[in-house]
């Protein structure tokens, strides 16, 4: 750590797991990750009570140097404190929309949690507030900053393999209550759906900002019977000349496979490790020849494992794009051009789409039903 360099002051709004974890590891020293270029600092955590707060600090930040974070017995207060620079924000789906709009209003650079918001309109709306204050505003795709995420776009757009052909992509996991609650924003489409959607957009656009919108969307969902949410849901997306892509997001089955995604391209097909939101390895597996192969003919196919772990020294991986939040503000950038504002716009847009196809329930969180019901 340099010690000129300014420290990123954060407040960090809930106290629930997500807000743990990124916490954690926020407070590593970015030096051990080749980060000496940035520093944060929690300097305030606000809860809906404040001894949830003060307990949060007790067990998270009382042997780090943001020991003297304030506790704050609202999100309101964080806000409102000048000694903030940026908020995270952890709170349920439902409620991102209001708490990165009042963040933004008291002129505060906000990261907020996936998915970023209930529906395309809000999140149109969170732009536009933050254009107008030019303010920071991006969506806590911690995924796209993970070392392989760069590892398989390489491979992709070496242009080796040939084009995109098709994409397959599934994320399982457990259900909790907050995960099948409506009035949450429950469903394993805005749950889980992030990741399937950032494994495919990583390997459509190059440049992580294309405003291109899939030329064709279709969707499907099977409901939890106890809540009506969606238990999985499928998607297809296709955009012109980019091949097309299947994703799953899925609570009803927890299986070990061996593959989060499978990207396949001309040549060869690149087979992504689990879990579809921190993969740690690639397989990269090339045929012969493009041509099928002739009756009875054995391919012989040539397989190369690629590791690319989270380095030692490193938290759980969500210490990434707080580096890319500072480095941002320091620069006086209002976006991440690695995790643009334009491709949570497609991500919004895809999953309005496949909850008006899925008939998703109207939901009674504040952001209202997804439009177009
Ligand atoms: N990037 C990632 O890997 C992950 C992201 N997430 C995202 O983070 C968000 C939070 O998920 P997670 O941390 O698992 O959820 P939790 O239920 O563990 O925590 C949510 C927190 O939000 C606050 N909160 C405010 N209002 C409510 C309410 N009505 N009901 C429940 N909690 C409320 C509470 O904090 P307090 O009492 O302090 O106000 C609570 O602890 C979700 O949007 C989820 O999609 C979740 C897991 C992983
Ligand atoms: O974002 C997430 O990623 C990890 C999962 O365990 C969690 O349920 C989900 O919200």
């Amino acid at each position: 750590m340099s010690s000129t360099t300014k420290p990123l002051r954060w407040g960090i709004i809930a106290t629930g797991a997500i807000a743990q974890h990124f916490t954690k590891d926020l407070i590593l020293d970015p030096s051990k990750r080749d980060a000496s270029d940035v520093q944060h600092l929690v300097t305030a955590v606000g809860s809906r009570s404040v001894a949830s707060a003060q307990k949060f600090i007790d067990n998270i930040l009382s042997s780090s140097d943001s020991k003297d974070a304030k506790p704050c017995g609202s999100y309101a207060d964080v806000f409102a404190d000048p000694n903030v620079d940026v908020v995270y924000i952890g709170t349920p789906h439902t409620m991102h929309y209001d708490n990165t709009k009042d963040a933004l209003l008291a002129g505060k650079h906000v990261l907020c949690e996936k998915p970023f918001t209930f529906d395309l309109a809000e999140l149109d709306e969170l732009i536009k507030i933050a254009r107008e204050k030019k303010l920071f505003l991006m969506e806590a795709v911690w995924t796209r900053f993970h070392p392989i995420a760069y590892a398989v776009q390489k491979e992709v757009f070496s242009g080796k393999y040939g084009k995109i052909q098709r994409i397959n992509t599934i994320i399982e996991r457990e259900l909790t209550d907050r995960m099948v609650a409506p009035e949450l924003g429950g469903g394993a489409l805005l749950d889980l759906g992030p990741y399937p959607m950032t494994m495919l957009l990583l390997q459509q656009h190059p440049d992580n900002k294309s405003h291109a919108s899939p030329s064709s969307i279709t969707g499907h969902m099977v409901p939890y019977a106890r809540t009506g949410v969606d238990a999985s849901s499928t998607w297809i997306v296709e955009w012109k000349d980019l091949g097309v892509a299947v994703c799953t997001a899925s609570m009803t089955t927890v299986m070990s496979l061996e593959r989060s995604v499978i990207i396949q391209l001309e040549t060869a097909e690149i087979h992504i490790d689990f879990p579809t939101y921190r993969p740690e390895g690639f397989t990269i597996l090339e045929r012969p020849s493009k041509k099928s192969p002739s009756e009875g003919e054995k391919v012989k196919i040539k397989r190369t494992h690629v590791d690319c772990p989270i380095p030692k020294g490193a938290g759980r991986g969500m210490e990434y794009q707080a580096d890319e939040v500072a480095r941002c503000i320091r620069d006086g950038r209002l976006e991440s051009e690695r995790c643009s504002l334009a491709e949570s716009r497609i991500v919004m847009h895809v999953f309005d789409e496949v909850r008006k196809q899925g008939k998703y329930p109207v939901t009674e969180g504040k952001a209202g039903p997804p439009k177009g019901l």
